[in-house]
């Protein structure tokens, strides 16, 4: 039985690429590809506040009401079906998110007053930035629901770390498994870097190390 998730044992500072590899290690989905950093430098993990969005035709569609519910130290993964003509996420949004200490905020889609979540310190991923807003034209759905983002499925709860390279999304049942498999293959990468510097080329350290197979699946044939 896996132990709950909690903050202590999120403390990882594990990359999104060791992530990335202990998954595909165990050949489970979760990268969330065409989401990326807003600005670099930042990281983050936490358990994951869903928000889908809808497309409205008629004034009424509005924007980020669901803010009020996001518990401190979760990160807000918002799915607008990838869709970059309006935003889901602006300037006061990250004003308040940060000043409540919600861990970050990934989009499927896009956001505006990137200057003003930058002065906030509040970090944020997403497919792009445009100014015109959601307002009116989209509406939340559903919160707390199960996502699909490019193919990922995504509970509330579950595991998301971000950083300079992107987002990933980890099962909560699955965390502590992946992030020890992580942190094994983190070893492992700074042990080649030390036996290339100790005289040995890289071609031998990363053979010494198995470099090649360590995001192999495991169970694959
Ligand atoms: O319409 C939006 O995207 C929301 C917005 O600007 C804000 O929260 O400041
Ligand atoms: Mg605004």
């Amino acid at each position: 039985m896996n132990a709950p998730v909690t903050t202590s044992n999120l403390a990882t500072g594990l990359s999104t690429a060791s992530v990335s590899d202990a998954l595909d290690s165990l050949g489970l989905p979760g990268s969330l590809h065409g989401i990326g950093a807003l600005r670099q430098g930042r990281r983050t993990v936490g358990p994951v506040f869903t928000v889908s969005y809808e497309p409205v035709d008629e004034a009424g569609g509005t924007v980020g009401d669901f803010l009020d519910d996001v518990p401190a130290g979760a990160v807000i993964l918002i799915d607008n079906a990838g869709r970059t003509d309006c935003t889901v996420w602006g300037g006061i949004m990250s004003q308040v998110a940060h000043d409540r200490g919600v861990a970050g905020t990934v989009i499927n889609g896009t956001c505006r007053d990137v200057a003003v979540a930058t002065d906030a310190g509040y970090p944020i991923w997403s497919v792009s930035r445009f100014m015109r807003t959601g307002k009116d034209r989209v509406r939340v759905a559903a919160i707390q629901t199960a996502v699909t983002i490019n193919g990922v499925l995504i509970r509330p709860g579950d595991i998301l770390v971000a950083d300079d390279d992107g987002a990933v999304v980890v099962p909560a049942a699955r965390w502590d498994e992946v992030a020890d498999l992580a942190r094994r293959i983190d070893r492992v990468e700074d042990a080649i870097v030390e036996a290339v510097r100790g005289g040995a080329t890289l071609a031998e350290a990363r053979a010494l190390h198995g470099y090649h197979s360590l995001q192999t699946r495991k169970d694959a044939s």
